[in-house]
C-alpha cells in the first residue's frame, strides 16, 4: 500500500483527528515513537517502545489507523496531481500541467513564457504568510544528534485483520433428564468439581496518550533560525485543540521577506486556466442515469466566473470576493446534492518558493565524494525537516507533500518544517486544494462504479448502491509473492480485483502442503467467506501478476449492508460439500411433518423418542425423526445446545456423521428429519459381543477419526463420544449422531461446559480447566479401551466414583491382554492427563493418529471413499427393517405441555 511509503510519518500528538486521517495516524504513531526515542521525560503513557508500535501493541492506535486508511486514499490521488504537476512543470509543460486542474479560465495577465520555468514575478510574495512563523530561538544543535535519527516506521497494513476483543467464554451447567442406559450423558459437573470462572482474558490495550497528555511532553527546544527557513511552523505550546472553525488564516506581513535566510528572490504566480473540463469526455461516454447524476454533480463544481486578476493583486482580497457562501462552508462533497450548487473557482495559486538554507555546522556527513553527491542529489530536490515541539520527526525529500494537515482539518500547522537545503516548494491555496479533493474524488467514485458495472455480479444492483460501495471502496496494490488473504488469519474485509491475477491455495490438514485451488482475475472477488462465516480466511489468496495486482476492498459493515446477499456471493466458491448440501435443502424443501408416516420407534434420547418415518409419497426411502420436547428442553436449559446440534448437523456434509435434512417445529416438539442408520447402534453390537477385535476395532476407530477430522478442521468439538452414538448403515459403516454437545470454537479458544458422559468425559473437564478438541481425543482413546474390552477404563459405580478413577489418569489403569502393545500405546497416547500431549493434538494434527503403527497398513484411502469392506455387515432386509434395535413401549408420559415462547424461532 502506498501507506507503506509515505515518507512524512511522525506524528502529531496534538492533532486532534476524528478518527478517519490516515497520515494523522501516521503521524501520530511517528511521533509517539519520536516522544518514545526522546530522553526527554515523558509521562508513563508515553513510554512506548518502538518496536512496540507495531499494530498488536496498540489496538487504539491499530484501529485509528485502520480507520484511517479510507482518508489516505482520498487524498492520495490528489497527492498524485499534484506530484504530477510538479513532475510536468520539470518539463516546462506548463499548460498541459494546469490543464490536469481543470475548471481554470484562460489566463489573461500572465503571459506564458512568465510560466515557462513556474516563476512569475511577484511583487507580493508569499513568504509573509511565514514570516511571523519564523522561530525566535534556534533548537540546540543536540536536538538533531545521532540520538535523535528520524523514527523509522514501517508500517505493514493488513487490512485483512484486526485485533479483537476476546470475548468470555459462555459457561454452561445444566442437568440432561437421566433417561439413560448404561453410558449416561450429563451436562452437569461433579459436585466435588471447582468450579472456577473461567479464565478472564484482558484484552489490555496499551494507552494512547490523548492530545493534552502529548503536549505536557514539550520541550522548549525552538528552531535555529539561522541555519534554517522555516516552511510553515506548528504553534508553540497549544494546550486546547486547535479551533477546527473558522480555519485560521495565515498571518500577512506585506512586503516582508521570507526569512531571514531565504537568499533568492521567491516568485509567486497566480495562474489561472481555461474552464476546460477533464470531464466531458467522461461523462459522454456513458448514457445511465446514475453517471447522469454524476455528470450534474460534476457540472455543480462549475466554477464561478472570476475576473482576471492583476498579477501580485492580493490574493486573500481577491479570494473573498471569489468565495460564495456555499464554498465558504468548504464545499464539501455533501454539497453536491444541492441544485445550483457553486463553489468558486480555485485559483490554483502556484508559488514557487525557493529556499534556501545555511549550511548545518555540526553532525553533517563527511564531505566525501559519495556524500557530495548524495548531497547534490538531495539539493537537487531539496530536503525539509519536520520537528514537533522541538523534536526531530522525519527528513523529507524529493516531490513529498506538506502542509495539508492544516488545511484539511483546519487547525494550527501541526509541525515545523524547516529546509535544510534549497528546495522549492509549491504551494495550493486551501480552495483550491479542496477543490481538487472533491473533483479527483467525483473522477474516483464515477471511475469504480463503472468498473463494478462491469463486474458480473455487480452488474444488476442499482445504481445509488454502486454509487454508496465506490464511496467506501479503497484500492491496495500487491506485489507479486504478496499474500493478499491467508489461510487461518481473521479477516474483516471483502475484495474485488481490479487488475491482475491472483492464485487461490487451501492448505491440507495432514501435509500442510497448499493445494492449488483456482486462479481467480479481473471482476473476481473474494474474501466473502470470512464474512459470513466465523471471520477466519479460509483459502490463501496469493499475488501471482509479476506487474502486481490491484483490489478495490469493502469493509465488513458496507460488505453485510449491500453485497453479502447477492446470491453469487453466497455460493461461488462453495466447495462440494456445501453445493451438496444445497441440493439436499433443495430437495427436501416442500416436505412437510404432516407428509411423515412413523414406522417404528428407533430409540429413545434425552428428549424424546427417534421414529422411523417415512414420507407419504415415497415408500423406498426411510428417515430417523428425532422429536425433542420443547418444554423439556428449556427446564434444562438446553436451548443452546438444541440450536448448535441443529446448526452443526445442518452444515455438515461428511460420510462419516449422520446428515441431518430437514428440521421442524410444532407447539411442543422441535424435529430433526435425519438419514435413518438402520443397521443399529455400535453399542448393541458390542453388548451382543462382548468386544471387538483389534482389526473390528481399528475400523470403527477409524470411521471416528474420519468424523473428527472433519469436523476439528472446521473447529467442531464433539464431546460425546461413545458406543450408543455411533450407528451403523446397512452397509456397516459407522456414522457419529447427536450433535447436542458438539459446538464450535472459536480458534485458539477453550470451553468450559461440562457436559459429555462420564466415563468419556476428559480430566480437564472434571477440573473445569477450559477444553477443546484435545477432549475429543481422549474420548478416542477410552471408546478404543471400550471397543477392545467392552468396558471402558474408568468406570466406577456412579459418575463420582469414575470422575475419581479418571482423575488417577490412564497409567492407572490396567489393560487386559487381549489389548495389543500398539493398541495400548495409541490409547495411552491419546488418554494423556495433559491435553496438549494428546496425539491428535498435536503438530501433525489428527494425522498423527492415523500414521500411528496401530493402524499400520489400514486402507485409510478405501475407507474414505468406502469401498473398504466393514467388518461386520449387519443384516438390513428393506428401509424399514428395525431389527437392529431394540423395542421401546410407547412413551409414558404423553405429551408435554406447549411451549410457544419463541426461543426456537431459529430452529
Ligand atoms: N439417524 C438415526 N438412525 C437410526 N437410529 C437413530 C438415529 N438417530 C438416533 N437414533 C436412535 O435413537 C437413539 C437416541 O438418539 P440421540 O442419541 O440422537 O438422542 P438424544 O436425545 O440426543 O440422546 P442422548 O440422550 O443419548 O443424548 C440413538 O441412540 C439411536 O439408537
Ligand atoms: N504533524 C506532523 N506533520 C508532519 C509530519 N511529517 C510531515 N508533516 C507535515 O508537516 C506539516 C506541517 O503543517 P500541517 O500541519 O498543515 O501539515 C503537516 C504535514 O504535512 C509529522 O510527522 N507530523
Ligand atoms: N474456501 C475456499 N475459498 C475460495 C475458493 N476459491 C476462492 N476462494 C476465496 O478465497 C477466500 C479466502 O478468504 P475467505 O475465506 O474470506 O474467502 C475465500 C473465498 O472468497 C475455494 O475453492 N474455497
Amino acid at each position: 500500500m502506498k501507506i507503506k511509503h509515505y515518507p512524512g510519518k511522525a506524528v502529531d500528538a496534538s492533532l486532534s483527528l476524528e478518527g478517519s486521517s490516515a497520515m494523522g495516524a501516521l503521524y501520530e504513531a511517528n511521533w509517539l515513537q519520536a516522544a518514545a526515542q526522546s530522553p526527554s521525560p515523558q509521562p508513563p503513557s508515553l513510554r512506548i517502545s518502538p518496536g512496540k508500535l507495531s499494530r498488536q501493541s496498540s489496538s487504539a492506535g491499530s484501529s485509528f489507523l485502520l480507520d484511517g486508511i479510507s482518508a489516505l486514499s482520498k487524498y492520495q490521488m490528489t497527492l498524485e496531481n499534484i506530484r504530477n504537476l510538479e513532475q510536468q512543470s520539470r518539463n516546462n509543460n506548463i499548460m498541459s500541467t494546469i490543464k490536469e486542474l481543470n475548471g481554470y479560465r484562460k489566463p489573461s495577465t500572465l503571459q506564458l513564457d512568465q510560466h515557462q520555468d513556474w516563476v512569475t514575478e511577484d511583487p507580493e510574495p508569499i513568504e509573509d504568510h511565514y514570516q511571523e512563523k519564523i522561530p525566535e530561538t534556534a533548537p540546540p544543535k543536540e536536538e538533531y544528534s545521532a540520538k535523535d535519527k528520524p523514527a523509522v516506521n514501517h508500517y505493514v497494513l493488513d487490512p485483512t485483520e484486526r485485533p479483537r476483543p476476546i470475548p468470555r467464554p459462555r459457561q454452561q451447567l445444566s442437568v440432561k433428564p437421566p433417561s439413560l442406559r448404561r453410558s449416561q450423558t450429563m451436562s452437569q459437573p461433579p459436585s466435588y468439581a471447582t468450579l472456577r470462572s473461567p479464565l478472564r482474558l484482558h484484552n489490555k490495550k496499551p494507552t494512547v496518550s490523548n492530545s493534552s497528555s502529548a503536549y505536557s511532553t514539550f520541550s522548549s527546544a525552538a528552531e535555529d533560525a539561522q541555519d534554517q527557513v522555516v516552511i510553515c511552523q506548528q504553534p508553540q505550546r497549544v494546550m486546547v485543540p486547535p479551533p477546527r472553525e473558522p480555519p485560521p488564516e495565515p498571518p500577512r506581513r506585506p512586503g516582508k521577506p521570507l526569512s531571514r535566510s531565504q537568499t533568492t528572490v521567491q516568485r509567486y504566480a497566480t495562474i489561472r486556466m481555461p474552464n476546460q473540463s477533464l470531464y466531458r469526455s467522461y461523462t459522454q461516454k456513458d448514457s445511465t442515469g446514475r453517471r447522469h447524476s454524476l455528470e450534474q454533480a460534476v457540472k455543480g463544481l462549475r466554477l464561478q466566473e472570476e475576473e482576471p486578476r492583476e498579477q501580485g493583486t492580493d490574493t486573500s482580497s481577491t479570494k473573498q470576493r471569489q468565495i460564495s457562501p456555499a464554498a465558504s462552508s468548504n464545499g464539501s462533497s455533501k454539497d453536491l446534492n444541492g441544485e445550483g450548487f457553486c463553489i468558486p473557482r480555485p485559483r490554483l495559486i502556484v508559488p514557487v518558493h525557493t529556499y534556501a538554507r545555511r549550511r548545518r555546522t555540526g553532525n553533517l556527513k563527511d564531505q566525501s565524494s559519495g556524500a557530495q553527491e548524495e548531497e547534490e542529489e538531495a539539493e537537487k530536490d531539496g530536503r525539509v525537516e519536520v520537528s514537533r515541539e522541538g523534536k526531530y520527526l522525519s527528513t523529507l525529500s524529493g516531490a513529498k507533500v506538506l502542509g495539508e494537515l492544516a488545511i484539511l482539518y483546519n487547525c494550527q500547522r501541526t509541525a515545523t518544517i524547516t529546509a535544510i537545503t534549497e528546495c522549492n516548494l509549491w504551494a495550493i491555496e486551501r480552495q483550491c486544494f479542496q477543490t481538487i479533493m472533491m473533483r479527483t474524488g467525483l473522477i474516483r467514485q464515477a471511475e469504480y462504479t463503472d468498473f463494478l458495472k462491469s463486474v458480473p455480479i455487480f452488474k444488476d444492483l442499482a445504481d445509488d448502491t454502486l454509487i454508496k460501495i465506490s464511496d467506501v471502496l479503497e484500492e491496495t496494490h500487491y506485489q507479486r509473492g504478496d499474500y493478499i488473504v491467508r489461510q487461518g488469519a481473521r479477516g474483516d474485509t471483502f475484495f474485488i480485483i481490479s487488475k491482475g491475477k491472483v492464485r487461490v491455495t487451501i492448505k491440507q490438514q495432514d501435509t500442510q502442503e497448499e493445494k492449488f485451488i483456482r486462479m481467480l482475475g479481473k471482476g473476481d472477488f473474494f474474501g466473502e467467506k470470512a464474512l459470513q462465516g466465523d471471520d477466519l480466511r479460509t483459502a490463501n489468496i496469493i499475488c501471482e501478476s509479476p506487474e502486481g495486482v490491484s483490489c478495490l476492498v469493502i469493509d465488513r459493515e458496507t460488505f453485510n449492508q449491500l453485497i453479502s446477499n447477492l446470491d453469487e456471493i453466497k455460493h461461488r466458491y462453495d466447495d462440494e460439500g456445501a453445493m451438496e448440501r444445497r441440493k439436499i435443502n433443495e430437495e427436501f424443501r416442500d416436505i412437510n411433518l404432516t407428509d411423515l408416516r412413523v414406522i417404528a420407534t428407533l430409540g429413545v434420547g434425552g428428549f424424546g423418542r427417534v421414529e422411523l418415518v417415512q414420507t407419504n409419497g415415497d415408500s423406498s426411502r426411510s428417515f430417523a425423526l428425532k422429536q425433542m420436547k420443547k418444554s423439556q428442553i428449556v427446564e434444562t436449559r438446553q436451548q443452546q445446545h438444541i440450536m448448535s446440534e441443529k446448526e452443526i448437523m445442518g452444515e455438515a456434509n461428511c460420510q462419516f456423521i449422520v446428515k441431518l435434512f430437514k428440521t421442524f417445529k410444532d407447539k411442543k416438539y422441535l424435529y430433526m428429519l435425519m438419514e435413518s442408520c438402520l443397521g443399529g447402534e455400535l453399542w448393541t453390537i458390542l453388548r451382543d459381543k462382548g468386544n471387538f477385535d483389534d482389526s473390528t476395532t481399528r475400523f470403527y476407530t477409524a470411521c471416528v477419526v474420519e468424523a473428527f477430522d472433519y469436523l476439528h478442521s472446521r473447529n467442531i468439538i464433539y464431546r460425546d463420544l461413545k458406543p450408543e452414538n455411533l450407528l451403523l448403515n446397512e452397509r456397516g459403516y459407522v456414522k457419529l449422531v447427536d450433535f447436542g454437545f458438539a459446538k464450535k470454537l472459536q480458534t485458539g479458544r477453550k470451553t468450559w461446559t461440562f457436559c459429555g458422559t462420564p466415563e468419556y468425559v476428559a480430566p480437564e473437564v472434571i477440573l473445569n480447566r477450559g477444553h477443546d478438541i484435545s477432549a475429543d481425543y481422549w474420548s478416542l482413546g477410552v471408546l478404543m479401551f471400550e471397543l477392545l474390552t467392552g468396558t471402558p477404563p474408568f468406570t466406577g459405580s456412579d459418575p463420582m466414583r469414575t470422575y475419581n478413577i479418571i482423575l488417577k489418569g490412564i497409567d492407572a489403569i490396567e489393560f487386559p491382554r487381549n489389548i495389543t502393545r500398539n493398541a495400548s500405546n495409541l490409547i495411552k497416547k491419546l488418554c494423556r492427563d495433559n491435553p496438549a500431549e494428546r496425539l491428535g493434538y498435536q503438530r501433525g494434527g489428527i494425522s498423527e493418529i492415523q500414521k500411528h503403527k496401530w493402524f499400520d497398513g489400514f486402507y485409510w484411502w478405501g475407507l474414505q471413499n468406502c469401498t473398504l469392506e466393514p467388518p461386520i455387515k449387519p443384516t438390513v432386509k428393506s428401509v424399514v427393517d428395525t431389527t437392529n434395535f431394540d423395542d421401546y413401549p410407547p412413551d409414558p408420559e404423553g405429551p408435554p405441555p406447549d411451549d410457544v415462547t419463541g426461543w426456537d424461532k431459529d430452529f
